[in-house]
């Protein structure tokens, strides 16, 4: 079984419309609730590719309640822990261009991480698990102290976070990790400009112990290393239209395809990230179906 873990769901509240005017009082155009949180749009995204998932993590309140039946009503199991602050409201403005908004978050204590170590501790070596997204405050080396859980006892996972959050996981051998050229270019702590710098940070962090690196790059595709091939994945052309879980979208598409060679879970993959940029909530099926024969997949050269 697949399970995402979202530390701290969301509740995305996307607001249209044409401009914003600050300091004045502004009316909406459409507005639209979504159960979100990088975890939980994972789970949403592998629904659509067949793959069942459960969703764990921390939700309480009316929020947290809002995002349990939206899954229920979409056919995806969970098991998140009850806290007993709400579960947070992120805000997606969607003017000529997009603008989020994220909140803190609520509260987590030792004890809800506690259950949390408990339900992990539970799975098996047959699991795969997949961690996404910002931590709760004053829990900062939570994915190394899970990360360490898991590789223990042999339960292999993939993380999409930042910086020190991703790095201290490295040594607990990661299956896939996603970071996008901002974050990539923050852990090697350089500017990469060419595909083959793009190549040599993230061969670093497969040296350090990620299996598969998969550096997104928004608009411009993708560039995947591991320690047999390095691919340079061009996105398919089309409208932008939401690139809330975009990259979330990826990660659900080469996790979807495990049994398949690697160039289908990342042609998967990218078709997941672009038919989400493309739509206004996440990729549905079709969407994702209709782009898979337009992803090209070419090798780079000319680098160790
Ligand atoms: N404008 C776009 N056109 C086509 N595809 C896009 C576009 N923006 C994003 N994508 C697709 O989505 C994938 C992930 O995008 P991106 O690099 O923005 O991820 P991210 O920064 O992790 O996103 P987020 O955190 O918002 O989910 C890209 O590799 C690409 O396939
Ligand atoms: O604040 P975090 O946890 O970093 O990101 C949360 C979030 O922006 O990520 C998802 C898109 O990737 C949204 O559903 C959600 O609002």
């Amino acid at each position: 079984m697949i399970y995402t873990v979202t530390f701290n769901p969301s509740v995305d509240y996307v607001v249209r419309l044409d401009e914003v005017e600050t300091g004045a009082l502004n009316r909406t155009g459409d507005t639209e609730k979504y159960a979100g949180g990088k975890g939980i749009n994972v789970s949403r995204v592998l629904k659509q590719l067949g793959r069942e998932s459960t969703a764990l993590g921390f939700c309480g309140g009316f929020t947290g309640g809002f995002i349990k039946d939206t899954l229920e009503s979409q056919g995806i199991s969970h098991r998140f822990i009850e806290i007993e602050e709400d579960t947070r409201i992120n805000i997606k403005l969607k003017t000529a261009s997009e603008t989020e908004i994220n909140a803190d978050g609520p509260k987590i204590t030792d004890e809800n991480v506690e259950s949390l170590k408990d339900q992990l501790a539970g799975l098996t070596g047959d699991d795969h698990v997949i961690f996404a997204g910002s931590v709760p405050k004053g829990h900062d080396r939570l994915y190394e102290e899970l990360s360490r859980l898991l590789f223990e006892k042999d339960i292999s996972f993939s993380i999409d976070t930042e910086g020190g959050k991703l790095t201290s996981t490295l040594q607990y051998k990661p299956y896939l990790i996603k970071p996008n050229l901002f974050e990539l270019e923050g852990i090697a702590g350089r500017k990469l400009v060419r595909d083959t710098d793009i190549v040599e940070a993230a061969y670093e962090l497969v040296e350090r112990g990620a299996s598969n690196v998969l550096v997104t790059l928004g608009g411009e595709g993708a560039v995947f290393v591991n320690s047999d091939v390095r691919l340079r994945i061009p996105s398919p052309k089309g409208v932008l239209r939401n690139s809330v879980g975009a990259g979330d979208s990826t990660v659900a598409g080469f996790i979807a395809g495990c049994e398949s060679v690697i160039e289908e879970r990342i042609r998967y993959a990218i078709a997941c990230g672009s038919a989400t940029a493309f739509s206004d909530d996440l990729a549905s099926c079709g969407e994702i179906e209709a782009l898979v024969p337009h992803i090209e997949i070419n090798s780079i050269e000319g680098v160790k």
